[in-house]
């Protein structure tokens, strides 16, 4: 499509709508999670996260955000436990933030916005053969959400911030290996758990959401080395700048959110 979307006024979240229906479908994402209304499950046992750092392979910008990309042709970094039924497989760790520091994550807490998200990505490499069938299935991919709140710069995010100078256009990529995404995770992995979709075009109703509850930290010099990105080739270097990239909250609907913790 000519038509390419974004966060910007003309081609934002309140566009997508216009080429992707399911924008109005009854199991979107992000949400806001009012904790007085979510129902501890102890049936959920904790998440199982199993990752090789060696499997990191290349750190790219897409334009509309920039990924740390794992090689996932095995399993090698999985995720099992928690409300997964199988074991996932890793593809895929990125970010959304804002324009300013009291804006930026997707997903809200009793209606507080945090300065930032992280997302780790993986597909269900048990039922399905590959990421692009996964998309299509309603228990395709499980994304890991932790919410990072503005503060103390984050060692473990520097390994990322360090490298987006080599990325700076889109389309751009660096090699990038020797990285546990475990290490940006918080001491607890006590989490929320719902059903949702992918938080972009084509927002696919794919998700098994698992955010955490505990927060992690991040600087407002690393927030400035998000929106330094570019989002599409340009000269003057603030026409294009990639600063904004998070869907506000969409209708609960017919949902229930689980606790894994009291
Ligand atoms: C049809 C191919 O679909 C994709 O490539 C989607 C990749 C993709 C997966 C998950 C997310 S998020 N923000 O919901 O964690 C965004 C983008
Ligand atoms: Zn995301």
């Amino acid at each position: 499509t000519s038509w390419k979307w974004g966060y910007e006024e003309h081609n934002g979240p309140e566009h997508w709508h216009e080429l992707f229906p399911l924008a109005y479908g009854e199991r979107q994402s992000p949400i806001d999670i009012q904790t007085k209304n979510v129902k501890y499950d102890p049936d959920l046992g904790p998440l199982k996260p199993a990752y090789d750092p060696t499997s990191a392979t290349v750190i790219l910008n897409f334009g509309h955000s920039f990924n740390v990309e794992f090689d996932d042709s095995d399993p090698v970094s999985v995720l099992s436990g928690g409300p997964l039924s199988e074991s996932y497989r890793l593809k895929q760790v990125h970010f959304h933030w804002g324009l300013t520091d009291d804006c930026g994550s997707e997903h809200t807490v009793d209606g507080v916005q945090y300065a930032s998200e992280l997302h780790m990505v993986h597909w269900n490499a048990e039922k399905y053969s590959d990421f692009v069938e996964a998309v299509s299935q309603p228990d395709g991919l499980a994304v890991i959400s932790c919410l990072l709140e503005l503060g103390e710069d984050n060692s473990a995010l520097q390994q990322i911030t360090d490298v987006l100078d080599s990325i700076k256009n889109k389309g751009e990529e660096a090699v990038f290996t020797d990285f546990d995404p475990m290490s940006l995770l918080p001491e607890s992995l006590d989490y929320w758990t719902y059903l949702g979709s992918i938080t972009v075009p084509p927002l696919l109703e794919c998700v098994i959401w698992i955010v955490l509850k505990d927060r992690i930290s991040i600087s407002p010099e690393q927030l400035a080395k998000f929106r330094s990105l570019h989002h599409s080739e340009c000269e003057d270097d603030n026409s294009c700048l990639m600063l904004s990239t998070f869907r506000p909250p969409q209708p609960l609907w017919n949902r229930e959110v689980r606790a894994s913790f009291k």
